[in-house]
């Protein structure tokens, strides 16, 4: 069947996936807020030659009756986009955050803005300009009921992106959200020279912190030892492409953050998660402290002497 998809989004992982979903045979639209300058054609320094097949339509039109949406936007802007979102039709959102205004995952944001819309999101170890270049990989689709997210994920897959399907929303989100923040941790451990001993504590304590925070809330912490949790840790703290661990990279530099920031070739959403996450910690009694570094870093509270200090002085635990 010829499907048709809506690709909400042009930034690199809209375009991957829309070269991913062209791939399987459906008829793939892109929605860009400006279509004119779409990103990866040019301003992505990872992407410098990765134009879409004149098949793929990029426009700021928005079709009545898609089969399938996946919104691709940033978390911050996901509340002032989902209103363009067609009705009846099931959305998957592929963003990886916390919401900062109300400190909610992407799924609380689609139930506030279009609760009559079904929702699921897909998360797991994906760099986009490997999935544009077709190469092996596996992720995560969860939604409300698991016949839902066994439907979208089958949707979505193909022979070389394979979809597991899950019913656990909120450790999923929860993945995606948290390795974006421990992510600058592990890059601003490099960038000042701790080494891979620290890079690898703050991946293992990371993840530790992750599942007593998804247990709080309502989540599984096995979720957490999955493609979602662990899979997609280990690949943004190690993986050279991550924005994230580039941001920790310059901040362990010695860099400003703006000036990190500003020098990405695309969104780090770990920047604007770290506060909203420890205020969902903060909020549930769960200790934090990679998170609360990260976000006090950020925020200029704290030098990178006393973020190292502030985790290493801690009192001694069972593990
Ligand atoms: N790049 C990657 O490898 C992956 C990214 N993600 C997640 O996907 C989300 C998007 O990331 P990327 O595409 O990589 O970011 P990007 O920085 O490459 O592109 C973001 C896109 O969103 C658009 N945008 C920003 N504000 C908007 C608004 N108000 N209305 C409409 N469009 C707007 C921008 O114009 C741009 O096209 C993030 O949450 C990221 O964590 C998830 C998996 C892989
Ligand atoms: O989510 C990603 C890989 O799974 C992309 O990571 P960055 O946003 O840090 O580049």
């Amino acid at each position: 069947m010829n499907r048709h998809i809506l690709v909400m989004g042009a930034g690199a992982w809209g375009s991957a996936l829309a070269l991913h979903m062209h791939r399987t045979g459906a008829r793939v639209q892109v929605w860009a807020r400006n279509p004119a300058t779409r990103l990866p054609t040019g301003a992505m320094p990872r992407l410098p030659d990765w134009p879409l097949p004149s098949d793929i339509t990029v426009s700021d039109a928005i079709p009545a009756k898609p089969d399938l949406v996946l919104v691709v936007v940033p978390v911050q802007h996901l509340a002032s986009v989902l209103p363009l979102l067609p009705a009846g039709v099931p959305a998957i959102l592929c963003c990886k955050g916390v919401e900062r205004a109300s400190q909610t995952f992407p799924l609380d944001v689609l139930v506030r803005v279009r609760p009559e819309c079904p929702g699921a999101v897909l998360s797991g170890p994906n760099f986009a300009h490997e999935i544009a270049a077709g190469l092996p990989a596996a992720a995560v689709v969860a939604a409300p009921h698991m016949d839902q997210a066994l439907t979208l994920a089958a949707a979505v897959s193909s022979p070389s992106f394979r979809l597991y399907a899950s019913d656990d929303c909120t450790g999923v989100q929860l993945g995606g959200a948290a390795k974006n923040v421990i992510a600058i941790a592990a890059g601003t451990a490099m960038g000042a020279g701790l080494g891979e001993n620290a890079r690898a504590a703050l991946i293992t304590r990371g993840l530790a912190e992750t599942g007593r925070l998804a247990a709080a809330l309502g989540g599984q912490p096995a979720t957490l030892a999955g493609l979602a949790g662990m899979g997609d840790l280990v690949l943004t703290c190690t993986g050279a492409a991550s924005r994230n661990y580039q941001m920790g990279l310059a901040l362990g530099h010695g860099a400003v953050a703006e000036d990190a920031a500003a020098a990405l070739p695309g969104v780090a959403e770990g920047v604007t998660t770290a506060s909203a996450l420890l205020g969902m910690a903060r909020a549930h009694g769960v200790n934090v402290p990679i998170i609360e570094t990260v976000s006090d870093f950020l925020a200029k509270t704290l030098t990178l002497e006393e973020a190292r200090s502030r985790l290493l002085d801690r009192p001694l635990k069972a593990e």
